[in-house]
């Protein structure tokens, strides 16, 4: 099948690679000449594991092209995906402007019948809104359909190409034909794919994206709650975990979640709420308890050092939202760096990707270390903000010649609690031990 893909951000570039993978000829249209231009040259502009492969593989069998011409990327394709931004506006909201420049651009373009996929996370009721926007110069047939994205950064590709479920929201059967022999190679690995209207698959993907976080939230609070009651949050997880109705995953406890997507979506689904006159608290809740938690560890950090950040250097492991991407949006290593900055503090950092992206924001304000270990070279304590799996076993021995104080404020929870001691660490986690009452009332 012929297919375009509007928009070569993360997951313009894996829907375009992955749909060539199972054989189709895509063509991807970017805006961005610099991007399309690496693209054309055989760079990836984003970090994601196992890409690669597939892009290489695709572009030199010519089943992957990139073009920044819109009319050139759609022409003779079948279905056509918007995998465009939308951020968050002014409000809140999810701001369309990407989507609908590209519909009615689309109703000028459009010379046979057509799919039109929204790919991106849209509000409900866009479908309807796209369709609009094309009607306005079309002057040939066409469906817009709503397919939501559940990929994860760091493991797009296996989520991808197996897929514990496809979304399709539309009404029209010629539609569901064309998206169902699209879907067919995916399907094929037992998954399901899940027909419903296009308003239902729009709000599924905020409802997924919001329920996450809502579990992550949830075992936040629970943590918070175990530091006071002498609890430990692991075995909490553990215990709960089990419980198939529970589910083990999104379970971990930590300083609280980011990326370009968990943040802008709830409030995004907030938003909604609140154009439908819907008070829906739990979002608020978990908005808020989500702010607090990105920056639970500072007023510990500050208490350890009796309120005096001045001249110490604190080494920081972990600048990406998560592991296995070089996204830095909406990390907590952000928020937290600029507040140690702020009290007079000297950043020492390491991540193993996300380094060039930290320099845009940071500049020379830090120092940024050729190795985790290079990171600790007579730092005061050290800051774990990302559970890159490299900072999991480290060697203590090679640390404790590093570090000037045997220090851990670990936001993600990488240790045992016996074994920190052993080692003669003073070691502070999240949601595993009574914190002082001093810090409780900093907190
Ligand atoms: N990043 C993720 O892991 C996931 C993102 N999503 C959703 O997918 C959508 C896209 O997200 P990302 O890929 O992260 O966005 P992104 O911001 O990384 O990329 C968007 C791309 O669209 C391009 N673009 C903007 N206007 C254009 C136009 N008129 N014509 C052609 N290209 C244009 C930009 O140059 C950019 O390359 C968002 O709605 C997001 O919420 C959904 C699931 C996962
Ligand atoms: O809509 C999107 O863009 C995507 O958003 C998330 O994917 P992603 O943002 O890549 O990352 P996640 O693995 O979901 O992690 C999000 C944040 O939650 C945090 N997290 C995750 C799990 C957990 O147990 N605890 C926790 O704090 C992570 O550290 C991270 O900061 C969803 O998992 C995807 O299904 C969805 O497609």
């Amino acid at each position: 099948m012929k297919i375009a893909v509007v928009g070569t951000g993360y997951v313009g570039l894996v829907t375009g690679t992955c749909f060539a993978e199972t054989g189709n000829q895509v063509t991807c249209v970017d805006i961005d000449e610099r991007k399309v231009q690496k693209l054309i040259n055989g760079i990836i502009p984003i970090y994601e594991p196992g890409l690669d492969v597939l892009f290489n593989r695709n572009t030199a069998e010519g089943r992957l092209k990139f073009t920044t011409s819109l009319a050139e990327g759609i022409e003779g394709a079948e279905v056509i995906f918007l995998a465009l931004p939308t951020p968050p506006g002014e409000d809140g909201s999810a701001d369309l402007k990407y989507i609908l420049k590209v519909a009615g651009d689309l109703g000028q373009l459009l010379k046979e019948y057509a799919v039109i996929v929204d790919k991106s996370t849209v509000p409900v009721g866009t479908a309807e809104k796209v369709h609009d926007y094309i009607s306005l110069g079309a002057q040939v047939e066409f469906d817009v359909v709503s397919n939501p994205e559940f990929l994860r950064e760091g493991v797009a590709i296996e989520d991808f190409m197996k897929p514990d479920r496809v979304v399709i929201g539309t009404k029209s059967e010629r539609a569901k034909a064309v998206m169902s022999k699209l879907y067919a190679p995916l399907v094929r690995q037992g998954n399901p794919v899940i027909f419903m209207d296009e308003r239902s698959a729009e709000m599924t993907k905020y409802a997924a994206n919001a329920f996450l976080a809502v579990k992550i939230s949830f075992m936040n609070e629970i943590a918070n709650l175990c530091e006071k009651a002498g609890a430990n949050v692991d075995d909490i997880r553990k215990g709960i975990g089990t419980d198939s109705r529970i589910g083990k995953r999104f379970l971990f406890a930590g300083i609280g979640y980011g990326g370009s997507c968990f943040p802008k979506d709830v409030q995004a689904l907030a938003k909604t709420a609140q154009e439908y006159a819907y008070d829906f608290q739990i979002l608020k809740s978990v908005m808020d308890v989500n702010a607090k938690q990105k920056t639970k560890l500072l007023p510990i950090i500050n208490q350890h050092f009796n309120g005096d950040l001045k001249g110490k250097t604190i080494a920081v492991w972990g600048l990406a939202f998560k592991p296995y991407t070089d996204d830095i949006r909406e990390a907590p290593a952000l928020e937290n760096i600029q507040a140690l900055l702020d009290a007079g503090a000297k950043v020492t950092a390491y991540d193993p990707e996300a380094m060039d992206n930290v320099k845009n924001v940071f500049g020379n304000k830090i120092t940024y270390a050729h190795t985790s270990y290079a990171a600790l070279d007579d730092a005061d304590a050290l800051v774990i903000m990302t559970e890159w799996p490299m900072f999991r076993t480290p060697e203590f021995n090679k640390m404790n010649l590093l570090l000037k104080n045997k220090v851990i404020f670990d936001g993600r929870n990488l240790y045992e609690l016996d074994q920190m001691n052993e080692l003669g660490y003073t070691y502070y986690s999240v949601g595993r031990e009574t914190i002082s009452q001093a810090v409780e009332q900093a907190v």
